[in-house]
């Protein structure tokens, strides 16, 4: 076959998949006219995975699980946005992370908000200034996010997703050799997490390495000065289109961040793989037992229990603590609602998620 003939054949199944989506996208209009006459929520989670588990399962081609999800995540993108745009806050600056983060659920199209700290987008999905929000929590690495722990307990708001990204940089310069660069910027932390590849590619070439707050800022510089590079992520990378010379030059490819999508109000259904995470302030937890019982309470209901994490309660003088409790399974399971009733006044149900391993 011909490259002509061959691109004929692609040119013609494009044009059946633009025809098979716009039908699609009708059904979704349908579907969020009805979402709107009830009230429901747009984005349901646990029905893409659905979705995609069963694209999984079934496909026999040569897309695998990954690339099913990066086509599909973005039909959902679009189709949520077809039903009802809605504003999502992040943890900026554009290029960070979070907004990989909250690119790789919300897609190309949504409409983003890159705020400064974290506070302000927990504040701006309680004052309804975006529907949702994306903020790190922790790092397999690092440890938590203090901050962000600390806000699920003074904010009310209700997780509805989690997302779970490696870390990777990338090398990204306009130079058109390595032998030009005099300058890479990056924060300093992705700098030591690069040693290796810095070390190998620049020991004798003596490019300066300078710091700065972040590495988005790295990359705008580097697409605003010849002979400079920045270690980014991809998607900073593109946003200031600085060409990616070297993809994942990170010492370990262990480093994984998770982030939290947050919502005003958010009930998700049983999706059969989730992860429940809870508040939980209990009275006396200087007496003996009292930690240790309400604990028991998951152990003997064969409950995992996959994470707590001791918070100071910051009541006058004292050390008092809450507690931030994660374990398998969904609120509407039988045993965890036992829990849930008996300790109805200390404990809070921040949401019941699609968990991701
Ligand atoms: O099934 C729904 O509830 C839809 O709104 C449709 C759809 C989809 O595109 O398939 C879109 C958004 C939801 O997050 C889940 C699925």
């Amino acid at each position: 076959m011909t490259l002509e003939s061959l691109r004929n054949d692609i040119d013609t199944l494009d044009d059946q998949l633009l025809t098979l989506l716009n039908q699609r996208m009708e059904l979704v209009r349908r579907v969020g006219e009805l979402k709107r006459s009830t009230n429901a929520v747009i984005y349901r989670p646990e029905r893409e995975k659905q979705i995609i588990d069963r694209l999984h399962e079934q496909n026999n081609g040569l897309l695998n699980r990954p690339a099913i999800e990066a086509i599909f995540l973005e039909i959902f993108a679009v189709s949520r946005n077809l039903e009802l745009p809605e504003r999502v806050a992040y943890l900026g600056p554009e290029g960070s992370f979070t907004h990989q983060a909250a690119e790789s659920r919300f897609g190309a199209m949504s409409t983003y908000m890159a705020l400064s700290t974290i506070r302000s987008v927990f504040e701006s999905v309680e004052t309804e200034r975006a529907r949702f929000g994306v903020v790190p929590i922790e790092n397999n690495q690092e440890g938590v996010v203090e901050e962000a722990i600390d806000l699920l307990l003074e904010k009310d708001l209700r997780i509805v997703a989690e997302i779970q990204i490696p870390v990777h940089f990338t090398f990204a310069t306009q130079a058109e050799s390595l032998a030009d660069i005099t300058h890479i910027y990056s924060k300093d932390i992705a700098f030591r997490q690069c040693s290796r590849f810095l070390n190998d590619y620049f020991d004798e070439l003596k490019a300066e390495l300078i710091p700065v707050e972040s590495t988005s800022k790295a990359a705008k510089l580097a697409s605003q000065q010849p002979y400079t590079a920045a270690v980014c992520s991809g998607i900073a990378a593109k946003l200031f289109d600085v060409p990616v010379l070297f993809d994942n030059i990170e010492d370990s490819d262990l480093n994984r961040t998770r982030f939290l999508i947050l919502a005003k109000d958010f009930v998700n259904q049983p999706s059969g793989h989730d992860k429940t995470t809870l508040i939980a302030r209990l009275p006396n937890t200087q007496s003996p037992g009292v930690l240790a019982e309400f604990l028991q309470e998951f152990n003997t209901r064969n409950i995992n229990l996959t994470k707590i994490e001791s918070r100071p309660l910051r009541e006058g003088a004292t050390f008092k603590y809450w507690f931030l409790l994660e374990c398998e399974g969904h609120a509407n399971d039988p045993d965890l609602q036992e829990i849930l009733n008996h300790h109805a006044a200390e404990v809070k149900l921040l949401g019941s998620y699609v968990r991701v391993s």
